[in-house]
């Protein structure tokens, strides 16, 4: 399913504080978009505001023309899936459960699961690298492998548009690569995605997009070389930092050295 997922003007407030102030973004399909910005900057409230779990108090979000607003829950999660930045599981259930929780949004009324939603939820182990955790309690794994399993879950549900809130923060060196390879096979497979990263130089080699927040406003949108500039990470990161080519991945790279002058 190839999706473009658009905000237009998404205002929110939080406890009565305005946090977003009219934020655009267009995410088309076949790309991987990446949210970066200081702690603060309303990534977390915007990747939630576009999947609907927060109703803006302005704007919109679509999905190829389709308003979010108002869709339910099944057919939202069709075009949106939210991968969260705390992955915190109570449950008792085991990560062949939890995957198949992500076959939801394509199960009819009335039926269970069919031996295609068995096979997806197979398939979406294998993928996210968690096949041999399968029949583990989720509340006996470690935070990165509970990570891995909420991806698994996203595979299973397999959305126009994947959402995923800093999904490779509790990661090791090789699932951070497995991770962002993966976001890069979803792009290739025709989804939109949308990832919120801390690791500057991770969204670079990842993101062919990159929307730069800054106090809940964009303040740049484009490829990695527009966004990543020594003019913005002062002005936003307040650093003063060095932005050559990696020589090993021809992308942008960061080199924070100190406060902004
Ligand atoms: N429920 C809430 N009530 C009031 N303010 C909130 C609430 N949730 C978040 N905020 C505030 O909204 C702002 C944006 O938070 P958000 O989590 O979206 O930022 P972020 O860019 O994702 O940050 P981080 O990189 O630290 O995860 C912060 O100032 C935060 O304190």
């Amino acid at each position: 399913m190839t999706r473009t997922l658009t905000a237009r003007g998404i205002a929110v407030r939080l406890g009565g504080t305005p946090i977003l102030h009219g934020v655009d973004l267009d995410v088309e399909p076949g790309r991987v978009h990446a949210l970066i910005g200081p702690n603060g900057a309303g990534k977390s409230t915007l990747l939630r505001a576009l999947a609907q779990l927060i109703t803006p108090d302005g704007g919109s979000v679509t999905s190829s023309g389709t308003p979010l607003a108002g869709l339910g829950a099944r057919r939202r999660a069709q075009l949106v899936g939210f991968l969260p930045q705390d992955t915190g599981v109570d449950q008792d259930f085991t990560v062949r459960d939890v995957v198949a929780m992500g076959r939801y949004a394509h199960l009819q009324r009335w039926r269970g699961p069919g031996p295609l939603d068995a096979d997806a939820v197979t398939r979406a182990l294998a993928r996210a690298g968690v096949a041999d955790l399968a029949h583990r309690s989720v509340r006996t794994l470690s935070g990165g492998q509970r990570q891995l399993v909420l991806i698994a879950k996203q595979l299973a549900q397999a959305p126009g548009a994947y959402l995923l809130d800093e999904p490779v923060s509790a990661l090791d060196v090789a699932y951070q690569l497995q991770v962002l390879n993966l976001l890069r096979d979803l792009a290739g497979d025709g989804s939109a995605v949308v990832a919120v990263l801390h690791d500057l130089n991770l969204a670079a080699r990842c993101a062919d997009t990159i929307t730069m927040l800054h106090a809940g406003r964009v303040r740049a949108s484009g490829s990695p070389a527009q966004v990543l500039t020594p003019d913005l990470m002062a002005e936003v990161y307040g650093v003063r930092a060095v932005i050559d080519t990696d020589p090993a991945t021809g992308t942008p790279r960061v080199s924070a050295l100190g406060p902004a002058a």
